[in-house]
């Protein structure tokens, strides 16, 4: 397969495209061997992991189904050589227990190596020595390959677990509801894990219409999406667009620090609506008494009356600020050319009017002609931008003032900050861009950047063009242009370079994910927040509106939520926007964290939400957490230390709270450990996890004890709790070690 696409790339390459449709044909033929090449590089490990011997079939062909990452037909194109993960007839591999064998008699599970097969292990489901009548089998599923993959040392990137995946998890990913699908689950659960796979499944089983909307996820931080961005590749695919938050506004990006109490006010949907409302409205004032324009040698009032009447026309449209200026202008300056026509035209007799309709609309094409009346009347309804808005509310304390009626001063406060002119965007906050998106949407601002782009390479296509009439131009025989017939038509003087420009074909080459990226108003097929207890309520207002049809993967956990601004209940959260239409399902078993971990974590979950049911965990490593005591101040100190002389296998990670984030930051963190604030850890995992000074991480925000959880199921092996502060008292019992 590898070698037929090459050669028809190379093929497609050689081609002369002397049209622009066999241009545009070549293209994307290019980019169909293109991607099919990076398909199949990316399934190349591990391709086939999984055989079927099913008990019902009476051919021999129909009794074995091999499943592997993609589906692979032989050159006849009609036998199956290997079925796709994906597809319904590979679903008892993930579902089949001895209990409910679904048919299949043996299940034979596959490791290879480049093209070595490393291990097999073979299932035997229709032994009939198990008690089939038992409906609460909750036996995992693949057991001997499962257990390598959890004890398997992290490499610091997520793989994919398209070879274990187990039946609660199964459920999930190929949920047929086209609504929303809430799924809870603790540490470990495999949430992130399942959200990856539902997307590569939906755009398998959707491929029509999700590969021309796109399927967006969002994640809680760049650090997370890194630790994320193999594993769609790794499942074949690649048209998915990976965001935070932060980065959902085309042209910012957000990384400027907001200060827990600036970010828990900014997501607060109730605070900030009526502000950023105010905000706009306070850019359509009224003017100053006794304000003129100069107009035809007369002074014109532009006064409150005609400015109100103006704003009403304005806003009775309904439509958006910036949308409705027209009309904002278009009332102004009739009023306007009224007034100069009742100066001029009245009648001294009788005061009638003399001038006729024509008249007064040639009064109202010049006032429209004359930019310095146009000026002066927009500036009452003048083109707002977001970011400009925005920055006005941090750095104009008036303003502020005017627009946070009801505000304490200390809530104000919050949302101050210095005016910077020079990069001012990179000032912005992820907790400012829902603001931006929620003004661009008010402002009717957009950042169609498909469309500004188009409009550059239009002008460049007419210059391209202009070139290529200017080179035939010069081309014309010159030495005969005496005697050449003058009725001779050449295509220079047919053609202008608009027209030869318009010729060519518009055709998009980017991908889905590409124009998304670039467009605010673009509206996903299906869109999966990851770590969505984090998200703010003025967040979920921009998701939504980039899902109208709402079918959305929702997908958390209400225990481990840090963010301030952030939910820990899912019904609060999504009540606005889908009433009670959401469905909920849940994950319950930790494949991550060994029950000597656990144990201590779970302690804290019930301070947190004692109705959570606490996951289990799947395993056990024999391996006991430590508390290490240190001296006062010196708890990073000897963390490190504990970290560095363990000589631990795998991969370590010191957690700290984000109030130590710049003192970890300037120390010096021995070879191949990573020291962490808490919140650039979340949805990630290490072999080895210190965490330091859990009185600090509990005292340093109202959501501490959740932090202090968090941290603690990071590990996938050891945990060491290392203090100079009094233990809190559900880990006090820790074994200590010096
Ligand atoms: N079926 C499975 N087979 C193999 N590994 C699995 C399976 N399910 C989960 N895992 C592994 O368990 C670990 C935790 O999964 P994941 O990060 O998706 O959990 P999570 O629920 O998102 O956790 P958290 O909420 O703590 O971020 C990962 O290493 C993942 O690969």
């Amino acid at each position: 397969m590898r070698a037929t696409a090459n050669r028809r790339l190379s093929e497609t390459l050689l081609e002369s495209a002397g049209t622009p449709q066999a241009l545009s044909e070549r293209e994307s033929y290019e980019r169909h061997y293109t991607q099919m090449l990076s398909r199949i590089d990316a399934a190349e490990h591990n391709l086939y992991f999984g055989r079927l011997d099913m008990s019902d079939a009476d051919s021999e062909d129909g009794s074995v189904q091999r499943i592997g990452r993609m589906g692979i037909l032989d050159d006849d194109q009609v036998t199956t050589l290997l079925l796709d993960w994906r597809a319904p007839l590979s679903r008892p591999f993930y579902l089949a227990t001895p209990a409910s064998p679904e048919g299949v008699e043996r299940r034979r599970h596959l490791r290879t190596r480049t093209r070595a097969v490393r291990s097999v292990s073979d299932e035997l489901l229709l032994s009939g020595e198990i008690d089939a009548a038992d409906p609460h089998d909750v036996s995992v599923v693949n057991e001997t390959a499962l257990v390598a993959a959890l004890n398997a040392a992290r490499t610091g990137e997520m793989t994919d677990i398209v070879e274990t995946i187990q039946r609660e998890q199964d459920e999930i990913i190929r949920y047929p509801h086209r609504g929303v699908l809430v799924v809870q689950g603790g540490p470990g659960t495999g949430k992130t894990a399942v959200a990856l796979h539902r997307a590569a499944y939906l755009l398998y089983t959707h491929r029509e219409i999700l590969s021309r909307s796109g399927v967006l996820i969002i994640g809680p931080n760049e650090t997370f999406l890194d630790y994320i961005a193999q594993v769609l590749p790794s499942l074949g695919e690649t048209g998915v667009l990976l965001s935070t938050i932060g980065g959902l506004f085309p042209g910012i990006s957000a990384h400027g620090r907001d200060s827990r109490a600036a970010a828990e006010i900014k997501g607060d949907a109730e605070r900030m609506l009526p502000v950023l409302r105010a905000a706009v409205r306070a850019r359509e004032p009224l003017p100053p008494r006794g304000l003129t324009v100069d107009f035809d040698g007369y002074r014109l009032p532009l006064d409150a009356e005609t400015v109100k009447k103006a704003r009403t026309a304005a806003r009775s449209t309904r439509r958006p600020h910036n949308l409705a200026q027209r009309t904002f202008l278009r009332a102004a300056l009739d009023e306007l050319a009224a007034h100069h026509a009742a100066h001029l035209g009245s009648s001294p007799l009788d005061g009638s009017q003399l001038l006729t309709a024509g008249d007064l609309a040639d009064i109202r094409t010049e006032l429209e002609s004359d930019d310095a009346v146009v000026r002066s009347v927009l500036e009452f309804w003048p083109s707002l931008t977001p970011q400009d808005l925005l920055r006005d509310l941090y750095s104009d304390s008036t303003f502020r003032r005017k627009v946070t009626r009801g505000w304490t001063d200390e809530d104000r406060a919050r949302l101050q900050r210095e005016a910077r002119p020079l990069h001012e965007d990179a000032d912005m906050s992820p907790a400012d861009v829902p603001l931006l998106d929620e003004l661009a949407e008010l402002i009717g601002y957009r950042t169609d950047e498909a469309q500004r782009e188009q409009q550059v390479q239009w002008r460049r296509r007419i210059a391209e063009a202009q070139d290529a009439l200017d080179i035939l131009t010069g081309s014309a025989p010159q030495d005969l242009e005496d005697e050449m017939d003058p009725e001779l038509l050449m295509a220079y003087d047919l053609i202008d370079a608009e027209q030869l420009a318009e010729r060519q074909e518009v055709t998009e080459y980017r991908t889905t994910a590409e124009r998304a990226y670039s467009d605010r108003s673009w509206t996903f097929g299906h869109v999966i927040v990851d770590e969505a207890q984090e998200l703010s309520t003025m967040a979920w207002r921009m998701i939504m509106r980039r899902i109208p049809n709402r079918w959305m993967t929702i997908i958390g956990d209400t225990a481990q939520t840090g963010d301030p601004a952030g939910t820990t209940s899912w019904e609060r959260v999504l009540a606005p926007h889908v009433a009670d239409r959401w469905r909920l399902r849940e994950l319950t078993v930790n494949y991550r964290t060994p029950a000597e971990i656990t144990q201590y974590a779970n302690r804290l979950l019930t301070q947190i939400d004692p109705q959570q049911t606490p996951p289990e965990s799947l395993r056990s490593n024999g391996i006991e957490p430590i508390a290490v005591h240190a001296p006062a101040g010196e708890a990073l100190a000897t963390a490190l230390a504990v970290a560095g002389d363990g000589h631990w296998p795998g991969l370590t990670a010191v957690l700290v709270a984000d109030t130590a984030a710049e003192e970890a930051r300037a120390a010096d963190d021995p070879e191949g450990i990573r020291v962490l604030p808490l919140t650039a850890a979340k949805g990630l995992e290490f072999d080895n996890v210190v965490v330091v000074e859990p009185a600090e991480l509990i005292d340093s925000s109202s959501r501490g004890v959740s932090d202090l959880y968090v941290a603690m199921t990071r590990a996938t092996q050891r945990l060491a709790v290392v203090h100079a502060e009094a233990l809190p008292a559900d880990l006090e019992d820790l074994p200590t070690a010096h």
